[in-house]
């Protein structure tokens, strides 16, 4: 049974070796994520975003170590916790044959959302699908694609969203309305996300505290506002180069 009030997330000694003999892809894990805060997950090509997020949402069983999601351990209890979590991931299409309402309909249904008809036309006028819900996903544009994929990591109203580059491919109208969207359902609903970007920019403005990860290990974390304090910065893309690069404060501000 869950504590009162658990966490969003519970991630300990997270570790993930995808092949006997090769360097983890993610290394002793280990952070709190805390109800209705956004974190992000900050790293170069490799650093085991992605790994890491597969494995909070049990798609990807961890050589060692443990998650519990809303409460629930995801070894034992995943289902429990995945019916109120989502998240959205460039890297796994929606049905591509199916339209948009459709594939909208096919996810509120596998997450059982009372009153589905009118949770997805709330999300279509929401986030403007109108004028492609009934053409089939794989006909879509990237950033059209983009917008379904954001559409259906809402449609059970999610307590803890995970979310693998949510702006990618959109141009920066769209990126930036999307980050309002975000911004404003954690606001009105309470809930966490964890946010996995190569935007410096979208980390700097949704985040509270951000993981810098390198090697599958976290190397440094902190608030936007105290991380480009600690390395002399004048933002999160110069911090995140001066980590990439190993380079400690001293030499950054030098
Ligand atoms: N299915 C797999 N089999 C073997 N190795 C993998 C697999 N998936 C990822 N890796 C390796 O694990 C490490 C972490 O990859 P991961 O995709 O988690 O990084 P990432 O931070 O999401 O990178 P990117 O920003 O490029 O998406 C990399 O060295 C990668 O080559």
């Amino acid at each position: 049974m869950g504590a009162m009030n658990p966490p969003a997330l519970l991630v300990e000694a997270l570790t993930k070796t995808y092949a006997a003999g090769t360097a983890p892809a993610v290394d002793g894990l280990t952070f709190t994520l805390p109800m209705g805060q956004t974190w992000g997950l900050l790293g170069g090509n490799g650093a085991g975003k992605s790994t890491t997020i597969a494995m909070l949402l049990g798609l990807l069983v961890p050589t060692s170590g443990r998650v519990v999601a809303l409460g629930h351990d995801m070894a034992r209890d995943r289902f429990a916790a995945l019916a109120r979590m989502n998240f959205s991931s460039p890297y796994i299409a929606l049905p591509h044959r199916l339209t948009v309402t459709e594939n909208l309909r096919v996810y509120a249904d596998l997450y059982g959302v009372p009153d589905a008809k009118r949770r997805i036309a709330d999300l279509v006028e929401q986030f403007a699908l109108g004028d492609f819900a009934t053409r089939p996903a794989g006909q879509l544009s990237a950033g059209q694609k983009t917008r379904v994929a954001l559409a259906k990591a809402l449609v059970n109203q999610p307590a803890l969203l995970l979310l693998d580059e949510p702006t990618a491919s959109l141009d920066p109208d769209t990126g930036d309305w999307v980050r309002t969207t975000l911004e404003a359902y954690a606001a009105q609903s309470g809930a966490s996300i964890l946010l996995a970007s190569h935007n410096m920019a979208e980390v700097e403005r949704l985040c509270s505290n951000v993981l810098m990860l390198k090697g599958g290990r976290v190397v440094d974390e902190g608030s936007p506002a105290a991380l480009l304090e600690k390395y002399g910065r004048d933002d999160l893309e110069e911090v995140f180069l001066d980590i990439a690069r190993g380079r400690a404060r001293a030499e950054a501000v030098a």
